[in-house]
């Protein structure tokens, strides 16, 4: 069952507008993140795939929308709470903790998920597979005392 609420456009300009080319575009447009990726010793560009993950606002019950890395297998994701290496968990997480009925988009595909978050082996599995999608989530988890969440993502 799609969330219903009102949007409430991040605060961040550029997550603003991927999401808004990502969503008008029908899932056409806006879907990678351009970064120089690091693949044993070589350093390239690389269109990394995104999805869009809308949570529900844990204070304000609004519609929150997060272009997040696509980290996907056999039919289920996993979303990194990263936020580029902050000291401080980013907020989507704490909403996808709070009520686990999020959405995903996929490129032009919108699922109904549920979210988990993963510990011990599980979250080794999918940490690594994170890692093999974008290089940087282990730099960022170098540079911070705070550990950071893995949810797993699961057709509702
Ligand atoms: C800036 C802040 O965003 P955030 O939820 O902390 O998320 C920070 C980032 O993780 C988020 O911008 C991501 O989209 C950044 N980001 C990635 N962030 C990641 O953490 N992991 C990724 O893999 C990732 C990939 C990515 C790819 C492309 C791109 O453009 C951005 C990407 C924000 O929007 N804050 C809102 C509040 C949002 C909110 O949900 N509020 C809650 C209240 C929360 C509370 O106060 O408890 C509510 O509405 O109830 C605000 O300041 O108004």
């Amino acid at each position: 069952m799609p969330l219903n609420g009102e949007y409430e456009p991040s605060t961040a300009q550029f997550v603003r507008d991927q999401v808004e080319l990502y969503e008008s575009s029908g899932g056409t447009q806006g879907t990678t993140l351009g970064v120089l990726v690091t693949r044993e010793e070589d350093e390239e560009l690389e269109d990394v795939p995104v999805v869009i993950l809308t949570t529900l606002g844990a204070k304000s019950g609004k519609i929150r929308k997060s272009p997040l890395i696509r980290v996907e297998h056999d039919g289920s994701y996993a979303v990194v709470a990263s936020a580029g290496g902050a000291p401080k968990h980013p907020v989507w997480y704490h909403n996808a903790v709070a009520d686990p009925r999020v959405e995903l988009q996929d490129g032009p595909v919108r699922r109904d998920m549920l979210a988990r978050e993963v510990t011990g082996d599980e979250k080794a599995l999918w940490w690594a597979r994170a890692v093999e999608a974008f290089p940087d989530y282990a730099e960022y988890q170098k540079n911070t005392d705070r550990e950071i969440p893995v949810l797993v993502l699961e057709p509702a």
